[in-house]
């Protein structure tokens, strides 16, 4: 079994854990389900294109940063300048919670992703339910058909998608009514980063479609090549977490970006 397998194998545990333990009524009636979402698809064009993530591990990575607080984190992603801010839900292959979003929630007045492996609809109530505004959908996880039920629920339920794909093949899996698509770098199977890989498989896309490179943008260099490239969205985690302090880090890129 590659990596993604086995985090698909563990997350149908865990969704079927959360659904013995927490009903769909539940999740329609917790506090943030009836909140207006914010737009990724607006604030990726009217601020840096920047999607700053809060990520404190990864399998590829190992810890990265398991010191500091989503809250102070975000807020400073927010305060500087970022589109949008994208937090890790998965406990046992990234550390994270639904807590780290449910507590920033009410802070920050930007869109947030909740990047996780969804594979079933349950977690897209859940996503609503704990403050997202947008979700992940990965090809590698769903078929094409999935994805178009998954992106239809979504926008019932008042959230965007962004589509992460990695291969050619992958663009079977794209419809119109997705908002979004973000290449992703970094092969899921085997880690291995290119920024080519967006670069190529960006040309292939319907014309007009917002994209966003994600995975191995660390220098400035790498995000003014991917900009020149006509990319929207920048997705960027590991090279501001990996920081004592990811708030200075944040800030002191978008200073370099825009001198
Ligand atoms: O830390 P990086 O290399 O800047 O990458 C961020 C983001 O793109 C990456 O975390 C990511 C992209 N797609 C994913 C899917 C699942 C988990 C993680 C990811």
């Amino acid at each position: 079994m590659n990596i993604l397998d086995t985090i698909i194998y563990t997350k149908k545990q865990e969704i079927s854990d959360s659904k013995s333990k927490i009903s769909l009524h539940q999740l329609i009636d917790s506090e943030f389900f009836g909140r207006e979402t914010f737009s990724l698809k607006e604030t990726l064009q009217s601020k840096s294109g920047i999607i700053a993530e809060f990520k404190r591990q990864s399998p590829s990575k190992g810890i990265i940063n398991d010191k500091v607080s989503p809250l102070k984190v975000v807020s400073a992603y927010e305060h500087f300048g970022a589109s949008g801010i994208s937090i890790l839900t998965d406990k046992d292959f990234f550390g994270g919670s639904f807590e780290d979003i449910l507590q920033v929630r009410n802070q920050i007045n930007i869109p947030i992703l909740r990047k996780d492996f969804m594979i079933d609809e349950y977690q897209l109530y859940e996503a609503k339910s704990m403050g997202a505004d947008v979700v992940l959908l990965i090809a590698a996880c769903l078929s094409p058909q999935q994805t178009l039920e998954f992106t239809e629920l979504a926008h019932e339920l008042g959230l965007e998608v962004l589509l992460e794909i990695h291969t050619e093949e992958e663009l079977k899996h794209y419809n119109s009514s997705i908002d979004l698509v973000g290449i992703n770098n970094r092969n899921l199977k085997d880690f291995k980063v290119d920024l080519q890989h967006s670069v190529q498989l960006k040309n292939l896309l319907p014309e007009n479609t917002l994209s966003v490179a994600e995975s191995g943008i660390y220098t400035i260099d790498n995000f003014n090549y991917l900009k020149n490239k006509g990319f929207d969205g920048f997705l960027m985690g590991e090279y501001f977490m990996r920081n004592t302090n990811p708030a200075k880090a944040f800030e002191e890129f978008i200073f370099n970006t825009t001198i």
